[in-house]
């Protein structure tokens, strides 16, 4: 496979990415937004995912409100007290950190068959977006991606990776579901069983953690160039390390996750959900000189079988 990024600065004395495929060509992005520090930190909606599970009918009502703002100002929003140990978030993160450490031959077996066809989904895909071969852009990211619903697949390494990606998988997916039901309910959509119109209880969810080494020239880099989720809803947990920025209202703004607190994003399947009413909002990912980040993210979708209209 070709190299990755992670494999590339720990192996040789990279203190420059200008003039090389890293580099962004000034049209592509505003280069003035890209530093951490000209954009400005915004603090999202926090909403009380056990409010809707075990509240009382006002209680639920107000999380269902508070849903509804969220999803029409900001399409992202943070999720508390979403029953997910901590322990398991730091699990996956510390696996899938070894995950990215394995000998690039280890992580080759991962390299996807079809990976040049966008209509084929691996399984199991790791890679990164640095193409030596090519003189096109690419983004400072190393990745894994699993297919994990609703068909289990995972890594054989690190053996931990399996066992905290089944957990989290399943109740990524009860997070997901509740969300859904209450966000239909905000908009008096209320269908009579909305998992199984969309065939929740076999749909697609695409894991994928992205890797962020620290990069020389973060103000000449992007981690992840601007743009939407697929599918209905997509769960967010990262490090302690920021880089993540959605457009809102015109404008790229930061955000940061609160301790312990899911970000949960408006994907595609969704927006035509609501009729539009509810956008998926673009997002990018910004890169660092000083730490490396991770985030693990989960997208839910509908079964292949379901038509959204
Ligand atoms: O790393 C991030 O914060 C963003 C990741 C993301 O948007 C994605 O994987 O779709
Ligand atoms: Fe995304």
């Amino acid at each position: 496979m070709g190299i990755m990024i992670k494999d590339l600065i720990e192996s040789t004395d990279l203190i420059s990415v200008s003039n090389s495929k890293h580099a962004l060509p000034a049209k592509v992005e505003d280069l003035t937004t890209l530093a951490e520090e000209s954009v400005e930190q915004v603090a999202l909606p926090i909403i009380d995912f056990s409010l809707l599970t075990s509240g009382s009918p006002d209680q639920r009502s107000k999380i269902v409100e508070e849903l509804r703002n969220a999803c029409l100002h900001w399409g992202f929003f943070m999720v508390v007290n979403h029953g997910v140990p901590q322990s398991l978030k730091e699990e996956l993160i510390n696996s899938c950190m070894n995950f990215f450490d394995l000998s690039l031959e280890e992580k080759s077996v991962y390299e996807g068959e079809n990976a040049s066809d966008p209509c084929i989904l691996d399984p199991i895909i790791c890679g990164t977006n640095f193409n030596p071969a090519s003189r096109s852009v690419s983004f400072w990211r190393d990745y894994l991606r699993v297919l994990v619903h609703p068909v289990f697949n995972s890594p054989v390494k690190p053996e931990a990776l399996s066992e905290g990606l089944r957990e989290y998988s399943n109740r990524s997916r009860e997070i997901m579901k509740e969300l859904t039901r209450a966000i239909m309910e905000g908009l008096e959509l209320e269908e009579e069983n909305i998992e199984e119109s969309l065939e929740l209880n076999s749909g697609v969810q695409k894991f994928s953690a992205n890797l962020y080494p620290p990069c020389p020239q973060p103000e000449l880099a992007i981690g992840l160039p601007p743009h939407a989720d697929r599918g209905l809803l997509t769960l967010l947990i990262q490090n302690d390390v920021g880089g993540l920025q959605i457009k809102n209202k015109g404008k790229w703004v930061a955000v940061n996750a609160i301790p312990n607190s899911i970000m949960v994003n408006i994907g595609d399947h969704m927006e035509i959900l609501s009729n539009g009413k509810y956008k998926a909002v673009l997002h990018r990912a910004v890169v660092n000189n000083k730490e490396t980040r991770i985030s693990l993210v989960m997208t839910n979708g509908p079964s292949t079988e379901t038509y959204v209209t």
